[in-house]
């Protein structure tokens, strides 16, 4: 498409406002045909390279067509202590909603401009439905190559607000995702001498679901830049559709560079720890380092639901993980606080869970 508009996008500021003011998006740049990446999307050496070490394990897959087997269970535990992040096959999701929901992505992201810059945060209807690209675009100093549609679930009657192309879906892919969320953490509190999810408890594990529809266009340098930079999701955990393209990277146990491919499994679900559960299971579960690499000849997508505490739960080590001495190495703190604290920087790997980490004094 439109050789005339990419030759026209000849500064910063022509590109800024083209992808970020008009809406149009990295899709919308790459689909100018551009030729080479415009310089602030140039990241660092060291964020943009992958050691390509072939690593000596993988990422877990656990079929859950059992889910009751207690060796399920111990996998799932197993997983979020080790690695963080695994894959589930025969997860009960429905793979015709997962296929649905895919589906619903792309006719967003395919909707013109003009229609898709009406949910941009200037201009959405509400404060918890926001269009953008890269993280955090004021706060980074180079910019991703990813546009997102960011839904924050309040209501059904807000939810009426959603971009018609995909709020159905959407909303379907979050229902039918609820028995494996809610299995899934009653097994890891079990773990960590949990026994009975009560409503307190269900609220700072569930509480809010936020979830986001990633979009990540064909890049003319992909070597040069990323689609996500280092990061760990500040959710309780992460239920992550991805497509069959691949690109997603998790840091791995084998040193600085190592980072490990999670590779597409037709019908798979990846189940990733956030930074929530790491705090309240003071560390035993890791919320683990995770990027996106950029493709130069696919597009790709992605859709994670970001499981929560409520922006007002206090959030800290679970009492019944103190129980039997253990010192915390987290304090309590206001979830709102933390989130706003992880949106408000570029991405910086692991640093956030700082915000919560008790200091010693001396
Ligand atoms: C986008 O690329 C990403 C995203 C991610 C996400 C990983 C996750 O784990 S998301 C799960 C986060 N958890 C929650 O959202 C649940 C709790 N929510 C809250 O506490 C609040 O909703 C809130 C997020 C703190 C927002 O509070 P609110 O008062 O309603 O809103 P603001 O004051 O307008 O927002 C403050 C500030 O936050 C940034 N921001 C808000 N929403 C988003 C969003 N959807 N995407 C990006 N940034 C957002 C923004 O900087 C706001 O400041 P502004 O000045 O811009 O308004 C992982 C990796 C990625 O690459
Ligand atoms: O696209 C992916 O595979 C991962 C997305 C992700 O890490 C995120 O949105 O937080
Ligand atoms: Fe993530």
């Amino acid at each position: 498409m439109v050789p005339a508009v990419s030759a026209s996008l000849n500064g910063s500021s022509d590109v800024t406002d083209f992808v970020i003011n008009q809406g149009h998006g990295v899709k919308g740049l790459s689909e100018t045909g551009i030729k080479a990446l415009p310089k602030q999307y140039i990241q660092p050496l060291q964020e943009r390279v992958i050691t390509k070490i072939e690593p000596r394990e993988s990422i877990p897959v656990i079929d859950m067509s059992k889910w009751d087997d207690p060796q399920v269970a111990n996998s799932i535990c197993d997983a979020a202590e080790k690695w963080g992040f695994f894959q589930v096959v025969n997860h009960g999701v429905p793979l015709e909603v997962l296929d649905n929901v895919k589906k619903a992505t792309y006719g967003f992201f395919g909707l013109p401009a003009e229609e898709k810059r009406k949910y941009s945060k200037e201009n959405s209807p509400s404060n918890n439905i926001r269009f953008g690209t890269s993280f955090s675009p004021q706060a980074e100093k180079a910019l991703e190559w990813k546009d997102y549609l960011s839904l924050f679930y309040v209501s059904e009657e807000e939810a009426a607000l959603w971009p018609p192309v995909c709020k159905d879906q959407i909303l379907e892919y979050m229902m039918s995702s609820k028995p494996l969320i809610n299995h899934l953490l009653q097994v890891l509190m079990k773990r960590l001498n949990v026994n009975e999810i009560d409503e307190t408890k269900q609220n700072l594990l569930t509480g809010s679901v936020r979830t986001n529809i990633n979009y990540y266009p064909i890049c003319p340098n992909p070597e040069l830049t990323v689609g996500i930079g280092r990061h760990s999701d500040v959710s309780t955990l992460t239920v992550l559709l991805q497509d069959s393209v691949g690109g997603l990277y998790v840091r791995g146990n084998e040193g600085e560079d190592s980072w490990i491919h999670v590779p597409p499994i037709d019908g798979a679900i990846v189940i990733n720890i956030g930074d929530a559960l790491q705090i309240m299971s003071n560390g035993r579960y890791r919320s683990v380092e995770h990027r996106v690499t950029a493709n130069g000849s696919s597009n790709r997508i992605s859709v994670p639901i970001f499981v929560n505490p409520r922006p007002q739960d206090i959030i800290g080590p679970l009492p019944e993980t103190l129980a039997n001495g253990e010192k915390p190495i987290y304090k309590q703190v206001l979830y709102s606080d933390y989130v706003r604290h992880f949106f408000k920087k570029a991405h910086d790997g692991k640093d956030t869970v700082d915000f919560a980490k008790i200091t010693e004094s001396y």
